[in-house]
C-alpha cells in the first residue's frame, strides 16, 4: 500500500515537474512550443483493410482502446492543451474526445476542420487493399498509396463517396470538393490551414492537440520535418500513438533524441511496439507469392 502511494506520489511530482518545465519555457525569453499530433485509433475499415479516405467510418473496438491508451500516454507524460483541432471525420473526432477525456480536458475548445481530413482516395474508396494488389499489382497500388503526386482514379460524382453528395460538406466550394487526392494535393489544403490557423495559435503560447489521419499528418510532418518527397514515400504513421513536437520561436522543430527518422518529433510509449505498428501500416498491401510447384 505504502509503496503504491509512494510510486503514485513520485509519478505525480514528475508530471508536475514536466508541466512546470513546459509552462516555464513558454514564459521565458526563448519560447518553446509544444504540439501533439495523434492519428485516430484503428477504424473499422482499417480492420477490414479497405481504402477509406473521406468515408466516415467509426473506430473499431480496438481503435477505441488505442485512442484512450494514446490519451493516457499523453497524460502520463504531463502534456496539457488549450485547444484541439480535428477533422470532420468521426474516427478522428472520437480519438480527440478520448484524448481529452484521458487528460481531463474535455472542456477545452475543439475545432473541426475539413482541411485535416484524410486524403480522398477517389475511385479506390471502399476497395479491399489486398484485392486491389491482386487486380492491379503491388507496384501500381504502392504508387496510389505512397507516391507523392500521382492521383488515384477519380470517384464518380454520382457516388456516395463523392463529398459533394454529403450535406456535411455543403459549406465547401466546388473547387474544394475533391474527386481524388494525392499526398501533394492533400498538403495544399493541410499546409495553409496549419499556417493560417493552427500555427498562430501555437505562436501565441497555446498548447495544441491535433487528432487527424495517416495522410493528412504525413503532409503536416513533411512540412514540419522538411522531409524530401522520395523519403516521404517510406513514411507510415501508426494509429493512436501520440507524436510530440517541440518547436522553437521560429516554429522550427527542436529534434528529439528518441525521434524515429525521418521524423524529429518523438512518439510516446514503447518505441519497439511503435515500430511494429508502423510496419503493420506498411504491410496492409503486400506481394503475394504463389507457390507454383506441382
Ligand atoms: O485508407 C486510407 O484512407 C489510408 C489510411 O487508413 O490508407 P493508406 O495507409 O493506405 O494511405
Amino acid at each position: 500500500m505504502l509503496s503504491t502511494l509512494a510510486r503514485t506520489t513520485s509519478r505525480l511530482a514528475a508530471r508536475q515537474g514536466r508541466r512546470h518545465a513546459i509552462t516555464a519555457s513558454i514564459g521565458g525569453a526563448n519560447q518553446k512550443h509544444t504540439v501533439v499530433l495523434i492519428r485516430h485509433g484503428e477504424s473499422q475499415w482499417n480492420l477490414e483493410n479497405r481504402f477509406t479516405g473521406w468515408y466516415n467510418i467509426q473506430l473499431s473496438s480496438k481503435g477505441e482502446i488505442e485512442a484512450a491508451e494514446g490519451g493516457r500516454l499523453i497524460h502520463e507524460a504531463g502534456y496539457t492543451f488549450d485547444i484541439a483541432y480535428t477533422s470532420f471525420l468521426k474516427r478522428a473526432i472520437k480519438t480527440c474526445w478520448h484524448t481529452l477525456e484521458q487528460t481531463g480536458l474535455m472542456h477545452i475548445p475543439i475545432v473541426n476542420a475539413w482541411q485535416l481530413n484524410e486524403r480522398h482516395y477517389g475511385g479506390l474508396t471502399g476497395l479491399d487493399k489486398q484485392e486491389t494488389v491482386e487486380k492491379h499489382g503491388i507496384d501500381q497500388v504502392m504508387v496510389w498509396r505512397r507516391s507523392y503526386d500521382i492521383l488515384p482514379p477519380p470517384v464518380d460524382k454520382k457516388s456516395e463517396f463523392y463529398p459533394g453528395n454529403d450535406p456535411m460538406y455543403k459549406s465547401l466550394s466546388p473547387e474544394e470538393l475533391p474527386v481524388t487526392e494525392s499526398l501533394a494535393t492533400t498538403l495544399k489544403r493541410v499546409l495553409p490551414y496549419w499556417e493560417k490557423v493552427i500555427s498562430p495559435e501555437i505562436e501565441s503560447g497555446k498548447n495544441v492537440l491535433i487528432a487527424a489521419h495517416g495522410n493528412s499528418l504525413r503532409a503536416l510532418v513533411k512540412h514540419l520535418d522538411d522531409i524530401p518527397e522520395d523519403v516521404l514515400t517510406g513514411l507510415n504513421i501508426p494509429t493512436g500513438v501520440p507524436l510530440v513536437y517541440e518547436l522553437d520561436d521560429n516554429m522550427k522543430v527542436i529534434p528529439h533524441k528518441d525521434a524515429i527518422a525521418p521524423l524529429q518529433g518523438r512518439y510516446l510509449g514503447d518505441l519497439e511496439k511503435v515500430k511494429a505498428r508502423i510496419a503493420g501500416v506498411a504491410k496492409q498491401t503486400k506481394i503475394v507469392f504463389v507457390d507454383s510447384t506441382p
